[in-house]
């Protein structure tokens, strides 16, 4: 088995999050993600999300909270995802990694198909606590 460190950044505007659908040929083509990727050895997780979305969606962002941790197994691989919530300056609007980017609304994230280690996140986002502390600071 092996373990990947894998980042992941979460966009809110206006109560919707940036789902983004891994695009054909690579590996969970089709299922929904939050971008990022893998955290370099020496790096810390939010230099590596800094990093991979500079790479991925052409954005400077800042990370701001962290959301979830869980480690998943997928095939051979044991991801251990960390989401954070994150803001940008410029809307994200294209991704090298992913054929579609879509804001759905909290409420509504359940509906897509998510790559099965974004689950707990996804779950913590649709709480009523989260959405709450959302509407707190909107
Ligand atoms: N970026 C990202 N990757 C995720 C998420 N959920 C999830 O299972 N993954 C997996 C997909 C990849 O196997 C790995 C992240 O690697 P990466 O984004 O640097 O992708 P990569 O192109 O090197 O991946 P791969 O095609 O070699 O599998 O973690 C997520 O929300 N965001």
């Amino acid at each position: 088995m092996r373990r990947l460190e894998v980042v992941a950044a979460v966009f809110v505007c206006d109560g919707n999050v940036l789902a983004c659908r891994r695009a054909p040929g690579k590996s969970a083509a089709g299922k929904w993600e939050f971008p990022g990727g893998k955290v370099d050895d020496d790096e810390t997780p939010e230099a590596a999300l800094v990093r991979e979305i500079r790479e991925e969606l052409g954005l400077s962002i800042s990370v701001d909270a962290f959301i979830d941790r869980s480690v998943t197994t997928v095939g051979d691989n044991d991801i251990d995802l960390a989401c954070y919530l994150v803001t940008s300056v410029d809307v994200p609007k294209r991704s090298t990694d992913h054929d579609e980017l879509r804001w759905v609304p909290l409420s509504s994230l359940p509906i897509l198909d998510w790559a099965s280690p974004d689950l707990p996140a996804v779950a913590i986002l649709t709480s009523p606590a989260f959405q709450s502390q959302m509407e707190q600071h909107s």
